[in-house]
């Protein structure tokens, strides 16, 4: 089986909440491919997890749908062997153990116990699980919820804010696990993030949204941009006209320099130089994802000062 047939595709089609007069997610659109990570990125509150509530049938949107795999969740006819969620990593009784909880689950669900040994070597926890949940570290949790979202051996995995909670060593063996999960394994991995930094070493894609609304998407690749030279000079046009005949493209930036498409600092002043035109500066620049992010999202926060109208918090007032 490809990875292509291995995974599936999740559709985001114009998806919209509102709670009372509040709008949570304003008309999101974008596709999660298969076999790749999708970084769902945002800061606090920009309506990240209600956007997963309702790929996930838990909160219903005010319109618009989200498929998986062409169908809506409710209609899923396998749903552990399609999704597999991991939501908010909270949610265990605290006086039974990770593995009793995941053997119930497993148990209701039709898989069999031994797949619950073998999620919990997979999430490195085996020893750790066998005592009560109230005791874990919220690094456990969030492990114990990636074994419990691997027990139907998902096509799609979602995750919310996986990395909350984990040491920088538990960072690190999160981003080799959901990269061994989607490369090897083709599965869709979708993860939300309110930090650039944490996913996007492993993620293939990004979709960043602010107050509820996308605002870029694009593969990592693509938004990290090529490598561009700067070259200052006194004489633009001159030298813009000097680097074309070289066969290199390049655009003004401010009154006295050009961006250069091009990664080689020595083709553009060996040009100049030519050309016998002056240059007061030579660098290189790469257009760097992080600073998109702040800058696509800078004072987005919704969570920081004044509550929005009609809104009680996160998580109250909302019957799904
Ligand atoms: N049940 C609800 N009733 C009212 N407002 C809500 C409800 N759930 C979420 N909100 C509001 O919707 C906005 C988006 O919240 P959401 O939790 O989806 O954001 P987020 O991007 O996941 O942020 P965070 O990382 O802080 O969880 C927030 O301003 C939040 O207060």
């Amino acid at each position: 089986m490809s990875a292509q047939e291995r995974g599936a595709r999740v559709e985001f089609r114009g998806l919209a909440k509102r709670f009372g007069g509040f709008t949570a997610v304003d008309d999101l659109t974008f596709t999660v491919e298969p076999g790749r990570i999708t970084g769902f990125l945002g800061p606090n509150g920009a309506g990240k997890t209600t956007s997963l509530r309702m790929a996930l049938g838990l909160v219903r949107p005010t319109s618009g749908t989200v498929t998986i795999d062409g169908q809506a969740y409710a209609d899923l006819a396998d749903p552990l062997g399609t999704v597999g969620a991991a939501l908010e990593a909270t949610n265990f009784h605290p006086g039974r153990s990770g593995r009793d909880h995941l053997r119930v689950l497993a148990a209701t669900s039709g898989i069999p116990a031994s797949r619950v040994d073998e999620m919990l070597e997979l999430t490195g926890i085996p020893a750790f699980a066998r005592r009560r949940a109230g005791a874990y570290s919220m690094g456990m949790r969030q492990r114990l919820a990636l074994a419990a979202a691997l027990l139907g051996d998902p096509r799609v995995l979602v995750l919310d804010e996986p990395a909350n909670g984990l040491d920088p060593e538990g960072i690190r063996w999160l981003r080799g696990f959901l990269s061994m999960l989607s490369r090897e394994q083709g599965k869709t991995v979708l993860v939300s993030s309110h930090l650039l930094q944490e996913i996007a070493q492993t993620a293939d894609d990004v979709v960043i949204i602010a107050n509820g609304r996308l605002v870029r998407q694009g593969s990592v690749a693509d938004l990290d941009g090529d490598a561009h030279v700067v070259v200052r000079t006194s004489e633009p046009a001159a030298l813009a006209a000097a680097l074309e005949q070289a066969g290199l493209s390049a655009a003004p930036e401010g009154a006295d320099a050009l961006l250069v498409h091009t990664d080689d600092l020595r083709r553009v002043g060996e040009a100049a130089h030519a050309a016998g035109l002056p240059v007061w500066e030579l660098s290189q620049r790469r257009a760097d994802l992080e600073a998109l992010f702040f800058s696509l999202t800078e004072g987005t926060n919704r969570n920081l000062g004044s509550a929005p109208p009609g809104s009680a918090g996160a998580g109250a007032g909302e019957v799904a």
